[in-house]
């Protein structure tokens, strides 16, 4: 039995690591070509390190952190705050965070994710059983095309129907013209058929009206799904677009934590919630978030903010204890990168992803290709002399 009042957290470094995409992913806010990933690794008195990941889409284009303010904000201000904290009380530390820091989510996600990895290796258990235990050991795996281009994207979808790797697609709208949108909507879904589900994300960028028709229109053509039509804050228009009952409406960007699930569960603004790790402040509050979603009759869906392997295993081990996902997830972050960063890559099979069994996040990082991706070799560590 670990003496938890003596094991304390005794570093932080936070490596930020630019890996290229495989092609470029085109967004209504943005075009990605590179991720950026913000690595943390909390170091503990009795030797055990934990690994956590924040990462964000396109710098600043899609919510108030980047990966160098996360870095910054986890170097100057969570650091002090932490060392010398007990690392075996991760809920503790999270309180203690949230008492002294005001948002920043990304980043205090990063560090739960490390605590509890950190946690599952000194006990032996895999993060999802810290989380109260899984129910899956896999999960359904969406695939996101956003190539920009109709064709290349129908190319893309029959390759991964092929090898049995994704039966759900995510189209990325809002940046051109509507009319021109569901054209590319319905040319994908009438290449495809029943084989997969074609489900479309605007990313905010529609107004009312637009969405009004839009959400006729897209239905018309057999999407399944439209995820966050308008922007984040309009919690009512959400409720008069979903009271419309054209289409199943599903809330992102609007979800910012337990608080925000609570808002647009009273008000019936959602259909379905995607849960992120990271918007939602953490594994732990993304649970509340999916819980408060299940007890309001509202579907969930596990999402991404296109995390690396560590950002993406953490979601999935906080995925795999919901009390239901009838809409899957999308956790797929690290096949759009390429590099692989891990030891032993991700085990995508069969349209899902393999939840690990091995403790902690049951994942190890190679090294050296960590090494040869990281932005710049000067680290930054806050190290408690003596811990
Ligand atoms: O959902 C988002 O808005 C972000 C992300 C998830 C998949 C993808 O391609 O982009
Ligand atoms: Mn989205």
């Amino acid at each position: 039995m670990t003496d938890s009042a003596n094991c304390r957290i005794s570093g932080i470094e936070t490596i930020l690591i630019d890996l290229p995409t495989i092609r470029p992913h085109v967004l209504a806010m943005a075009t990605m070509h590179a991720q950026t990933i913000c690595l943390v690794r909390v170091t503990c008195s009795d030797g055990i390190v934990g690994l956590g990941e924040a990462t964000t889409i396109g710098g600043l284009a899609y919510g108030p952190e980047s990966p160098e303010t996360i870095k910054t904000a986890i170097d100057t201000y969570f650091a002090p705050l932490l060392c010398g904290q007990e690392a075996t009380r991760p809920a503790t530390a999270m309180a203690l965070l949230a008492r002294h820091v005001v948002g920043n989510h990304f980043a205090k996600c990063a560090i739960e994710t490390a605590l509890l990895d950190a946690q599952g290796k000194r006990l032996g258990l895999p993060v999802s059983e810290l989380l109260g235990g899984r129910r899956v050991e896999a999960l359904p795996v969406l695939w996101t095309l956003a190539s920009g281009d109709t064709s290349r994207d129908i190319a893309e979808a029959e390759q991964m129907l092929g090898v049995r790797r994704h039966n759900a697609f995510k189209l990325k709208i809002g940046k051109r013209p509507l009319a021109q949108d569901v054209a590319h909507v319905g040319a994908i879904k009438q290449a495809l058929g029943d084989r997969a589900s074609v489900r479309v994300d605007v990313n905010m960028a529609w107004d009312e009206p637009t969405a009004r028709r839009g959400l006729a229109m897209l239905a018309e053509v057999g999407c399944d799904l439209v995820e966050q039509p308008i922007v984040r804050h309009n919690r009512t228009g959400m409720a008069r677009l979903v009271a419309l009952g054209l289409i199943p409406i599903m809330a992102d960007e609007s979800l910012t934590g337990p608080a925000s699930a609570m808002d647009f569960a009273r008000a019936a603004a959602a259909d379905v919630f995607a849960v992120k790790i990271e918007q939602s402040g953490g594994l732990d509050a993304a649970r509340a978030v999916a819980q408060i979603g299940d007890a309001a009759g509202i579907g969930l869906y596990g999402g991404t903010m296109l995390e690396g392997a560590i950002g993406t295993i953490a979601s999935a081990h906080a995925f795999s204890t919901f009390p239901s996902l009838q809409w899957g997830t999308e956790l797929f972050g690290p096949l759009l990168l390429t590099e692989e960063i891990l030891e032993e890559p991700l085990t995508y099979r069969e349209f899902t992803l393999e939840v690990p069994q091995g403790p902690g996040l049951g994942i190890a990082l190679d090294e050296d290709r960590l090494a040869r991706f990281r932005r710049d070799r000067t680290t930054s560590q806050f190290a408690l002399q003596g811990a």
